[in-house]
């Protein structure tokens, strides 16, 4: 039975620290002979405000992040899913926020780009303006055949949203992904209900890497961590650790470790058979 490997990281506005962090869960993962490593949005880097995000952004080509893990998927044959930013091809002054799924020799199979920004001013919780650096992606990209089953991709806040999955689902997905940094007030309310709901509505594995901890020093941005694996019942067979009211920042966050889980596709389709959902097309619109 195929692994797949999640990985946590807390991403700074040093890429090649954080290509140090993901380096390792590539160890990690290729010692665990995972079949995948999954590894959280904006892996490559989190900086502080828009100007910074733009001035550190690179192409895919030139991206030493980028090339970094190309070349680490290649030594260890080990296919790696992971969230970058990239310069918008319509917008000279916006990144866009990229998912990758880079395969086993190294190449770039796949490209999605984020359609829902994240914009929010929450009383006494996070203001976040992803908008105002980030460039809305345009299209779904179909479900790509993986070591572990089809996968669709999908990031972060795009979670909130059942439409993309259930289309996901529509075009073949067996799995789910929504590489995250999610903010701690959202986390805590909301991450594991939404996870476990995507999977039980499209009968899918959800595989979710999140980062985890402050991403600078001044600690004014933290996200809550909880990177998680759902089967299709909804169960969460793998998790890792973040940041709840108890613990204190520095344990317990499982930052820069992985967590493990079999994909079993036959679970997929026994869930499919045993509970199918019939829609009710000819009452309400159908997704595309
Ligand atoms: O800033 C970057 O470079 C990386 N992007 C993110 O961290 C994005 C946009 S600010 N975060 C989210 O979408 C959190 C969603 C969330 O927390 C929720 O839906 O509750």
């Amino acid at each position: 039975m195929p692994l797949a490997a999640i990985g946590q990281i807390r991403s700074t506005s040093s890429p090649t620290s954080n290509l140090i962090q993901c380096l390792h869960l590539v160890t990690l993962a290729f010692r665990a002979s995972a079949s995948a490593l999954f590894l959280p949005e904006a892996s490559d880097y989190i900086a502080p405000n828009a100007t910074t995000s733009l001035s550190i952004c690179q192409p895919l080509a030139t991206s030493p992040f980028v090339q970094g893990l190309r070349t680490a998927a290649r030594t260890h044959s080990l296919p790696i899913c992971v969230g970058v930013h990239t310069p918008s091809p319509t917008n000279p002054n916006k990144v866009c926020n990229t998912l990758l799924w880079i395969n086993a020799s190294g190449a770039i199979a796949a490209q999605y780009d984020k359609l829902h920004l994240f914009d929010v001013d929450i009383a006494g919780g996070p203001v976040l303006k992803e908008s105002a650096s980030v460039e809305r992606g345009t299209q779904l990209e179909d479900p790509l055949a993986t070591p572990l089953g089809k996968v669709g991709l999908l990031i972060c806040f795009d979670l909130r949203f059942p439409e993309p999955s259930l289309a996901l689902r529509r075009r073949g997905a067996q799995i789910l992904t929504y590489p995250s940094a999610f903010t701690v007030p959202t986390g805590r309310a909301h991450w594991e209900t939404l996870l476990r709901a995507r999977a039980i509505e499209t009968q899918s594995y959800v595989i979710a890497a999140a980062q985890c901890g402050y991403h600078d020093e001044g600690k004014t941005r933290r996200s809550y961590g909880h990177s998680m694996i759902v089967d299709p019942w909804g169960k969460v067979v793998a998790e890792l650790g973040g940041v709840d009211e108890e613990i204190e920042e520095g344990s317990g966050l499982n930052e820069g470790e992985i967590a493990l889980a079999e994909i079993d596709l036959e679970v997929v389709e026994r869930v499919r058979r045993e509970v199918p959902l019939m829609r009710r097309t000819d009452v309400y619109a159908d997704v595309v």
